[in-house]
């Protein structure tokens, strides 16, 4: 287990670029699965997820082909159908909940798909009915062996169907849209999910061939077509990532230019920190965030504390609650943290209060955070990252705290922040990676 070392309490400065977007690379990953022409993407980040993910495909028999430092290419023309049923794909699709997603391409492309429960983030139960009951309706069939934890699927013709999804899962909406775009006839799916990265995906098949409508709405109709062909697409800038840089500028009192981050497509996450007194401004597709002493979270009209929870898009998403709910610990005022979508993603808090930031956790969902305004500094702590997000957010604490701190457990940040401790390191930060 590979660790940082961080030394805190260093004011950053300069311009950082986000990286591609993680979960709209692991969607259109697996949309190269529906066409045996070639599709390059570019602007894909190097990071573990998407990288095992490229592996995956590979060992399927997908030809994959670097182009360019963030740019690939992926033909689907030969692959190997037996590979899919070996335990060694399964063991491969056990570490990312990204690999979920092949299912839809392989079962619309193949008419079978296998898969391991996916890995991802334990930050609850995390449901895939919506995936499954979504392929049923167009006629798959599933089954689900608990003992090895395997699902089944396989169909001889899918048929285009209405369907109204118990919730907007945004993985299942994928799988669902690339099972949707090769079966025959119109589909409808009303509670899709509508972030970006869905859009992108919807634009991206488009572009192959395929006949999407609705796109940014939660309706979206689908007229199935018999083949897909090869593209280009580019990805998006990671709204996490950007979420997160704007957290650590203010939280570190540091003035950040956060480049090209595609600001249309960030829907309520500027206002979200800007609920929290953060300042920062759209310059172009810029975002600049100026140091600031001091930030004093709002309160709702009528004076009564604010709540910041997660909504499916265009609420707020789940994935940025940790970051916001550290920012908090400087700000002045209180703030209460509704996780509402996963149980749990908010235990972190015990490490933060072991570094002297005064927080409440009610239950597995909810925490009030009392801000400091700044009248004491977190210590540096010795921790352990238990997710992805946690762990970012505990890198953030940590840069604001005065002495040193040590987080363990990093391949959990490694799996979607790209050279993290380096593009810091450039700001002015005192990371240093530890094998
Ligand atoms: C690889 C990938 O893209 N992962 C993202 C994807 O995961 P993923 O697609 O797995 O997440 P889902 O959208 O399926 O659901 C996330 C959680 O929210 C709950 N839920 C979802 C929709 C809803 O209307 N009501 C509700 O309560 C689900 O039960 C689940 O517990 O979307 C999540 C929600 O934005 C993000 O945290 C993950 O980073
Ligand atoms: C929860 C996340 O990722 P995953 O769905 O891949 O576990 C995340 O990106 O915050």
């Amino acid at each position: 287990m590979a660790s940082f070392v961080i030394e805190g309490g260093h004011r950053l400065h300069g311009e950082i670029v986000p990286q591609g977007a993680k979960n709209e690379v692991l969607q259109v990953l697996c949309a190269t699965l529906l066409t045996n022409g070639e599709v390059t993407i570019s602007n894909i980040p190097n990071i573990l997820d998407v990288n095992n993910l490229i592996q995956l495909l590979r060992d399927m028999g997908v030809k994959v082909a670097k182009q360019g430092v963030d740019t690939y290419t992926f033909q689907a023309d030969e692959v190997n159908l037996s590979y899919l049923e070996s335990e060694e794909f399964l063991t491969r699709c056990s570490k990312l909940r990204g690999s979920v997603m092949l299912v839809g391409p392989m079962v619309a492309r193949f008419g079978q798909a296998m898969i391991a429960k996916p890995g991802g983030d334990k930050i609850g139960r995390r449901r895939l009915d919506t995936h499954f009951f979504g392929l049923q309706k167009l006629g798959a069939a599933f089954d689900y062996n608990a003992a090895e934890s395997i699902f089944k699927i396989s169909a001889t013709h899918l048929k285009g169907a209405s369907m109204l999804l118990d919730e907007a899962s945004v993985t299942g909406t994928a799988n669902i849209i690339m099972a949707a775009v090769l079966a025959e006839g119109t589909t409808t799916i009303y509670n899709a999910a509508c972030e970006p990265y869905i859009q992108q995906l919807c634009r991206m098949l488009n572009r192959m061939g395929a006949r999407i409508s609705g796109i940014a709405s939660n309706l979206l109709t689908i007229e199935g077509v018999k083949e897909l062909k090869g593209c280009t697409h580019r990805i998006l800038p990671d709204m996490i990532e950007v979420g997160s840089f704007i957290g650590m500028a203010a939280m570190t009192g540091s003035e950040i230019t956060i480049k090209n981050v595609s600001y249309d497509n960030l829907g309520i996450i500027p206002d979200s920190f800007r609920r929290l007194g953060i300042r920062l401004e759209q310059r172009g597709d810029d975002i600049f965030v100026p140091r600031q002493d001091h930030y004093e979270i709002e309160s709702f009209i009528d004076g009564s504390i604010m709540t910041i929870a997660d909504a499916p898009w265009p609420g707020l998403t789940p994935d940025l609650l940790s970051v916001i709910l550290v920012v908090a610990t400087q700000a002045k005022g209180s703030v209460l943290i509704h996780q509402k979508m996963f149980e749990s993603r908010l235990f972190f808090v015990d490490k933060l209060i072991d570094m002297g930031a005064q927080i409440i956790l009610c239950d597995p969902h909810r925490a009030v955070v009392i801000g400091h305004d700044r009248n004491f500094r977190l210590r540096g702590g010795n921790m352990t990252s238990p997710d992805i997000r946690a762990g970012i957010a505990l890198l953030i604490a940590a840069l604001s705290a005065d002495g040193i701190s040590r987080i363990h457990n990093i391949e959990q940040i490694d799996r979607g922040y790209q050279n993290i401790e380096q593009r810091l390191t450039a700001l002015g930060a005192r990371i240093t990676r530890i094998e």
